[in-house]
C-alpha cells in the first residue's frame, strides 16, 4: 500500500444501486472527472454531519435531479485507488417518481442486466459490489 494512502483517512463515499426490477442503473463518469470513462453507481462524498443515507439522497438529487428511497446496505469495501483509500458503501435504492435521463457528473446512463455488468469498465472501488450483484 502506498504510504500516502496508509497515512490518510479513507474518503467516505456512498453510491446507489438503483433497480428497475431486473436491471440496475450504471453511470459513466464524464470527461474532465477523475477516472473519466469508468462506470460507477451514482453518489458521492459524505459530508460532515450527514448520515450515509442523507448524503446519498442529496447526491442523487444534485446529480440526477430526482428523489430516491434508500434501502439496504449491499456492500461496503475500502479500496486503494492510486494514492487514496476509497471507503465505498453501496445501498439498494429506487426512484420515488420520475426516472432521470441525464446527470451532471456522467455522460452516459445505462440500465444493465446483472449478467452484463462485468462487460463494463468499472471504477476499481466498484468491483466488490459488482460481484455481489452477479458480475465477476
Ligand atoms: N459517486 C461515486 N464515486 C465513486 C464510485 N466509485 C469510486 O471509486 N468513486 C470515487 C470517485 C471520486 O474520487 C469519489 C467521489 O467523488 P464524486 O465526484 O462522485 O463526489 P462528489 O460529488 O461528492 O464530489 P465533488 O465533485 O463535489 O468534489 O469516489 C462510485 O461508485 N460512485
Amino acid at each position: 500500500m502506498p504510504l500516502s494512502a496508509a497515512a490518510s483517512e479513507p474518503l467516505r463515499v456512498v453510491a446507489a444501486v438503483i433497480s428497475d426490477g431486473s436491471r440496475v442503473l450504471a453511470c459513466r463518469r464524464g470527461p474532465g472527472k477523475d477516472a473519466a470513462g469508468r462506470w460507477e453507481f451514482p453518489g458521492g462524498k459524505v459530508e460532515a454531519g450527514e448520515t450515509p443515507e442523507e448524503a446519498l439522497e442529496r447526491e442523487i438529487r444534485e446529480e440526477l435531479g430526482v428523489p430516491v428511497r434508500v434501502g439496504a446496505l449491499l456492500d461496503r469495501t475500502t479500496t486503494i485507488v492510486g494514492t487514496r483509500a476509497i471507503d465505498l458503501a453501496c445501498y439498494a435504492a429506487d426512484f420515488k417518481g420520475s426516472v432521470p435521463e441525464s446527470s451532471t457528473d456522467h455522460d452516459l446512463l445505462r440500465w444493465v442486466e446483472p449478467g452484463d455488468l462485468d462487460a463494463l469498465h468499472w471504477a476499481d472501488a466498484d468491483r466488490p459490489v459488482v460481484r455481489v450483484l452477479g458480475g465477476r
